[in-house]
């Protein structure tokens, strides 16, 4: 897996928007210069199956206009069946092993985790890439845990995990940085974008300001 893939990947699902249109939402952090999407449909006011299905076709074909990964987030018949670039899941959902027996090998498969031992669990289980968080404060995920900070990415390098690293949770331009420089490949974030006046604006800002930073 490109780990520069990694570099600012946005997650979005259709009650992260604040009314806003999700695919005109999509867009414009496209034009801004995101390196990743992943479709989340999860949480309060998330659509019901057959929206859930209509809109993950039409964000899928707009990342495919852009030559951006597309990524699913916990459905993996959803992943598997739109043809997504890849899936990701969290602790509460199968094994990363289990995961991968299911899915095309073509298929890059991301792995929640918050303590070491959870890094550790899914490098084994043949996970791509580690989400690590919540890094900050966040009200995005109703059910986010305690911030682990950028000590959190600061521990797992200095533990051996070589795996491409995201970190997640109450990112925005003002912390973009010091995560990647803390030893993370990118950075994710659903709200810098999604509730931002001008998505495209936002997303532009923050991938120059990761641009110019590297932690390995
Ligand atoms: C999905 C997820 N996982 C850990 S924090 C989080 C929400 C991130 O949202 P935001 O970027 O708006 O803080
Ligand atoms: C809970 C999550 C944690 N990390 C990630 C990602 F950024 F993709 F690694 N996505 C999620 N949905
Ligand atoms: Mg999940």
């Amino acid at each position: 897996m490109e780990k520069q893939m990694l570099k600012l990947y946005f997650i979005m699902g259709s009650n992260n928007t604040g009314g806003r249109e999700p695919e005109q939402v999509l867009q414009e952090a496209l034009q801004g210069g995101i390196t990743c999407f992943q479709f989340r449909e999860k949480g309060k006011g998330a659509l019901p199956e057959e929206e859930k299905w209509k809109l993950g076709r039409k964000l899928k074909a707009k990342c495919a206009e852009f030559h951006v990964p597309f990524i699913v987030n916990d459905d993996v018949d959803m992943a598997i069946r739109l043809e997504a670039d890849g899936i990701h899941i969290g602790q509460e959902d199968d094994p990363a092993s289990k995961v991968k027996e299911r899915c095309p090998s073509r298929m890059v498969i991301g792995v929640s985790v918050r303590t070491i031992e959870e890094a550790h669990q899914a490098a084994a289980d043949g996970a791509d890439y580690l989400g690590v968080g919540p890094m900050f404060a966040t009200d995005t995920k109703e059910d986010a845990k305690a911030p682990v900070g950028l000590e959190g990415i600061r521990r797992l390098r200095a533990e051996g995990i070589t795996l491409p690293i995201v970190g997640i949770g109450g990112i925005d331009v003002s912390n973009a940085a010091e995560i990647v420089e803390a030893g993370a490949d990118g950075v994710s974030l659903i709200s810098a974008i999604s509730l931002a006046d001008a998505p495209e604006e936002a997303a532009r800002n923050l991938r120059s300001r990761l641009d110019g930073v590297s932690g390995r």
